[in-house]
This record gives structure tokens, C-alpha cells and sequence, in this order.
């Protein structure tokens, strides 16, 4: 998929217009939108550069000024209420040792105890946008894929941080596998087939319409292709509209204007940080006999697998010889991803290491996060 990665669509000239005037539909219009995710697909497919432009508005245009409800010192973080959002989101925040505490699970709010003055608000996906759009919250975790529903038009909203590794979907469209569409496999296939006409135009929906013989494709959030394969449905090479996780979305307004807001997201952010960098990190320790700390150095960094964040770590360890103290030995220190494990193991014996201890990186705390000043010259600050 990922060459599909950022592709855009441009099937306007396939597709109808939308209606002239929304109080008088055109009976010509057959591209069915059963939810917001159709309506938005409809605003990309018919208009993919407004629709992009409305898309990037979320992070790009300053600050909207107005009120900002004055009755109110707590900060509010939306978190999802229901879907299979829920509980990847509590899991990750727990992860960053910032537990959502639910007194009540009948309840609608929550704190962290870890964070004073933040109160934890429950809702579905959408809501949290809407929320955060009229500032009732000033903090969201929500779906890229909501945010470019439902914040369109809205410059208020600045994502904090945009790759929480977690709901992974694409918006996506696709075909059935056969029949007029056996051999169509990327968007300019499709576009090309004589089917379509100014009198029978291109029919796109949400949801599996085509099995009811409504619709010739399909837009929807695909993860897995389970559903779609199911379904007897396929992706065609060019179809992402968008690619979507799960993000850490705030409103301008409150970072600029509610106190704490600021302070909080960047604990959030570098809590956020410095869990998901460590994750699928290890460290691997162990000893290697030397004359010198640079001589154990450049067998270290002879191997590819060994080369660690910055470089390893190398320290002498002392061992009383004769009565003296004396180093035979060095430590070696080098954090490797999980998955060249044994790859590692294999080449720090090969340079004559042994005594190999291995564990599980919790947090790295790196130096000031690029998404922190990021967010700051977003904020103009
Ligand atoms: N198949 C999927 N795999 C991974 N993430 C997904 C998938 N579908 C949706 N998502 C992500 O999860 C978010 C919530 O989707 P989910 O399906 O849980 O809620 P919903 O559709 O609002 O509720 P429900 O499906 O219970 O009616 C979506 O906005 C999207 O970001
Ligand atoms: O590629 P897959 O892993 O099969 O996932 C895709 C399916 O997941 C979502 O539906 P969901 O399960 O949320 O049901 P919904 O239609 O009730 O939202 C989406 O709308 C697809 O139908
Ligand atoms: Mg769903």
C-alpha cells in the first residue's frame, strides 16, 4: 500500500457536480453519502483541491479569535467513548503512566491523577471534534480521519501529535473484484472506462452499496482489507484518499488563551514522545574484552546492528589485579530495535562479546521534541 501512500484523486470529470443550491437537490445526483465519512469523501472526490486545502486548514491558518468560555478553570481532554478507539487510547495513556482514573464507569468523566486541573471527558470520536470546535474541550485523542470530517472549515484546531501509532485505516476506494471491473487496477483504469458518461456518470458510495446494485465503487476506512475482501471488493492503486491514525488534537484558542493548557500538552506530548520511541527499542549490555575504550569502540561500531542512538556506550570496569586496580573488561551499552535482536547478539559475539544482557526500554526522553516547536510556531509563539 505504501505506493499509494499521499496519491490524490481527481475524478471530477467522472463524477457529477454537487447539487447548484443544497435547498433543491439535483435529481441527477447519485453520488450516495449514508455518513459523514461519505460526505467527505464526496467533498474530496468532487473537489479534491478544496477539499485538501480544507484538510491542511487544520493545522495552517492562525488562530480564530472570539470567546473563550470564561466559566471554567479545569482543562478538558476529550477521549473516545466507545469503538475500538476506547481502549487503545487508556491503554497508550496508561502506557505514559498517565491512567485514566473513572470513579463511576456510568460515568461520563474522569481525571489522571498524574495531572492536576485535567478532567477527562468521555465522547464519541465526532463529538470530541465538535467539542473541541466549540470549546467545551481543549484537548482531544481522535482519528485523523474525524478530524478532516468534521474540523473542515474550522482553523481553530492544531494537531499536537500526529502519529499515536494506533487505529491505523486509510479512506480508501474500491471496486468489485470482477465483472466490468476484472481488469481495472488503478484509479486511471477506472477512469478510463467507457462506461461512464455526462448521462451515467461514475456512482461512488460509503458503506457496500454495489452489492446492491446501487453503486459501481465504494469509499471507506479500510485497515486490515478483511471487509472489503469479504465483501468481494478490491483497492485500486491511486484510491487512498487518506491515510489516518489515531492523533492528539488541541484547540488553538485554549492553548493560547486557557490556563494550562500549554503546560499540560507538552507533558502530554513529551510523556507521548518518549514512550512511543522507546517502543520496539531494547537495550542490550554486555562485556568485551580491551586495551582501550576507542579499541572496543571500533569493533562496536564495525557492525551495522550495534551502532545504538548516538553511538554506544563504553565503560571500563575495574577488577583488583595483584592488589591493584586494574580493566581488562568494558561495559558495552547500545539500545537496538527488537527486531535485530538476535541480529545484534550475533555480531557483539563476533567482535568477542559476552555476558549479553538484554531489557526493555520503557521511555527515552529525547532532547526537546520537533513536535513541541512545531506546535509553537503554529501557536506564533
Ligand atoms: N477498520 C479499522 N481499523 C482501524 N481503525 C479504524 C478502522 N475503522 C475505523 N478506524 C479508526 O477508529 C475510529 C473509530 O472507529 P470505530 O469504528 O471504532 O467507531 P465508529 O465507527 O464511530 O463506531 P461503531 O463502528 O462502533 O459504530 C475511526 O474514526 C478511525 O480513526
Ligand atoms: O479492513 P478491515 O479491517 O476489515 O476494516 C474495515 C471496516 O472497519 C470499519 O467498520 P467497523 O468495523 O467500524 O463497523 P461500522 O461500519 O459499524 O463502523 C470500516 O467502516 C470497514 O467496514
Ligand atoms: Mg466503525
Amino acid at each position: 500500500m505504501s505506493a499509494m501512500m499521499g496519491a490524490r484523486l481527481d475524478l471530477a470529470p467522472f463524477l457529477l457536480s454537487p447539487s447548484p443550491s443544497p435547498s433543491r437537490p439535483s435529481p441527477a445526483l447519485r453520488l450516495r453519502t449514508s455518513s459523514p465519512a461519505a460526505a467527505a469523501a464526496r467533498t474530496r472526490l468532487l473537489a479534491p483541491r478544496a477539499a485538501a486545502a480544507a484538510a491542511t486548514a487544520v493545522s495552517a491558518k492562525p488562530a480564530a479569535a472570539g470567546p473563550l468560555s470564561a466559566d471554567r478553570s479545569v482543562v478538558r481532554l476529550g477521549l473516545p467513548s466507545k469503538g475500538r478507539m476506547a481502549e487503545l487510547t487508556l491503554s497508550l495513556l496508561k502506557s505514559c503512566q498517565l491512567s485514566v482514573r473513572q470513579l463511576n464507569p456510568r460515568q461520563y468523566t474522569a481525571d489522571i491523577p498524574q495531572v492536576p486541573n485535567l478532567e477527562v471527558w468521555f465522547q464519541r470520536p465526532t463529538d470530541i471534534v465538535r467539542k473541541l470546535c466549540s470549546g467545551d474541550l481543549d484537548l482531544g485523542i481522535v482519528g485523523y480521519d474525524i478530524i478532516s470530517e468534521y474540523a473542515q472549515g474550522n482553523d481553530d484546531l492544531v494537531i499536537i501529535h500526529d502519529a499515536l501509532d494506533f487505529g491505523h485505516c486509510r479512506l480508501s476506494l474500491a471496486v468489485p473484484k470482477e465483472g466490468i471491473f476484472d481488469s481495472v487496477n488503478t484509479l486511471e483504469d477506472l477512469l478510463n472506462m467507457p462506461q461512464w458518461s455526462e448521462e451515467r456518470p461514475m456512482r461512488v458510495v460509503t458503506g457496500f452499496g454495489y452489492v446492491m446494485g446501487m453503486a459501481d465503487a465504494i469509499v471507506d476506512l479500510v485497515s486490515s482489507g478483511t471487509t472489503l475482501r469479504e465483501n468481494n471488493l478490491k483497492e485500486i492503486e491511486g484510491g487512498v484518499i487518506l491515510e489516518s491514525q489515531a492523533t492528539l488534537v488541541a484547540s488553538k484558542k485554549s492553548l493560547n488563551r486557557r490556563e494550562g493548557v500549554l503546560e499540560i500538552s507538552h507533558e502530554m506530548l513529551e510523556r507521548l514522545e518518549a514512550h512511543l520511541t522507546a517502543s520496539g527499542k531494547i537495550m542490550v549490555t554486555a562485556n568485551m574484552r580491551g586495551n582501550s575504550a576507542e579499541e572496543v569502540a571500533e569493533r562496536v561500531l564495525s557492525q551495522t546492528s550495534l551502532c545504538g542512538l548516538q553511538g554506544p556506550t563504553i565503560s571500563p570496569v575495574y577488577c583488583t589485579q595483584d592488589g591493584n586496580v586494574a580493566v581488562d573488561y568494558y561495559a558495552i551499552n547500545v539500545v537496538v530495535p527488537q527486531k535485530s535482536l538476535y541480529k545484534s547478539i550475533q555480531q557483539l559475539r563476533s567482535i568477542g562479546g559476552s555476558g549479553v544482557l538484554v531489557s526493555k526500554l520503557t521511555y527515552i526522553f529525547d532532547e526537546e521534541t520537533p513536535r513541541w516547536r512545531k506546535l509553537l510556531s503554529e501557536l506564533g509563539m
